[in-house]
């Protein structure tokens, strides 16, 4: 059995601040775009939703056939209907309980994105580029989802950890001792810290004479803290609560 410990799955976590950057760096080289998310501008044949819907509900069917969602790491946002891998099932290691491939948050990522998150990184405008806008909005929420649902393998390795803690409290449902017992204050403060220098870091304009162009980065660090804590911290929470509720207990 793979060795998941809180050290490498922070590591993880860590890592895929550099996905969920560049996402927000990519996507942020668009304006708005609001047709992307405009149920009116789309007339594609037998198909009801928004162009973003369209693009990745058919991109998930590509990708399920492929294998995407084998992984345990990997949640789809159109779950129903997907078509069946086409490829060998590699097998990879089960760590998680049984009860991880029913949390899937993505309908509150899909909506926390849309809603929250975009018109706080993104510019106001359209320059018609609209599948290439979804297109990065697509790999943004896969960055986002991951992370979000990463959560289960941070609450198994949790509960392992001590599961005399957290058995009572998933026995009587104690949500908020929970969420209180899972929090830790000190790394959720070093993350925000860190996706700010991160974002300093990866957003600056490079040139070869004299380093630097000060001051201008491709998405705003203060931005970029914020999301993680009003957001990305807190949605993987919630999937580490989810989890620990439905773990099963002996
Ligand atoms: O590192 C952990 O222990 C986590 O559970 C991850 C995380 C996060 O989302 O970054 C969430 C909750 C903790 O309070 C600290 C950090």
């Amino acid at each position: 059995e793979y060795n998941y410990t809180l050290d490498s799955a922070r590591a993880s976590l860590v890592r895929q601040e550099d996905s969920i950057i560049f996402g927000l760096i990519e996507r942020a080289r668009f304006p708005f775009n609001s047709p992307t998310y405009n149920q009116t501008y789309t007339s594609i044949p037998q198909f009801h939703g928004t162009f973003l819907e369209f693009l990745v509900r058919n991109t998930e069917a590509i990708q399920a056939k492929a294998g995407r969602y084998n992984n345990p790491e990997e949640n789809p946002f159109f779950p129903k209907d997907l078509p069946p891998s086409v490829v060998p099932h590699y097998h990879f290691p089960q760590f998680l309980d049984s009860a991880a491939a029913k949390i899937n948050l993505n309908e509150v990522v899909w909506k926390t994105y849309l809603d929250e998150l975009l018109p706080m990184f993104v510019a106001t405008g359209d320059d018609g580029n609209y599948a290439q806008t979804a297109a990065t909005d697509l790999s943004l929420l896969q960055a986002v989802s991951r992370r979000i649902h990463y959560g289960k393998f941070v609450a198994e390795v949790k509960f392992r950890g001590s599961p005399k803690d957290y058995e009572p409290l998933i026995r009587s449902k104690d949500r908020t001792a929970l969420m209180k017992l899972l929090t830790d204050v000190s790394v959720e403060k070093m993350v925000v810290k860190r996706v700010n220098k991160k974002a300093m870091v990866f957003g600056q304009e490079v040139s070869l004479d004299g380093g630097v162009k000060g001051g201008k980065y491709k998405v705003d660090p203060s931005v970029v803290s914020l999301l993680y804590q009003k957001w990305i911290i807190p949605l993987t929470k919630n999937v580490q609560l989810e989890y620990l509720l439905s773990r099963s207990l002996h």
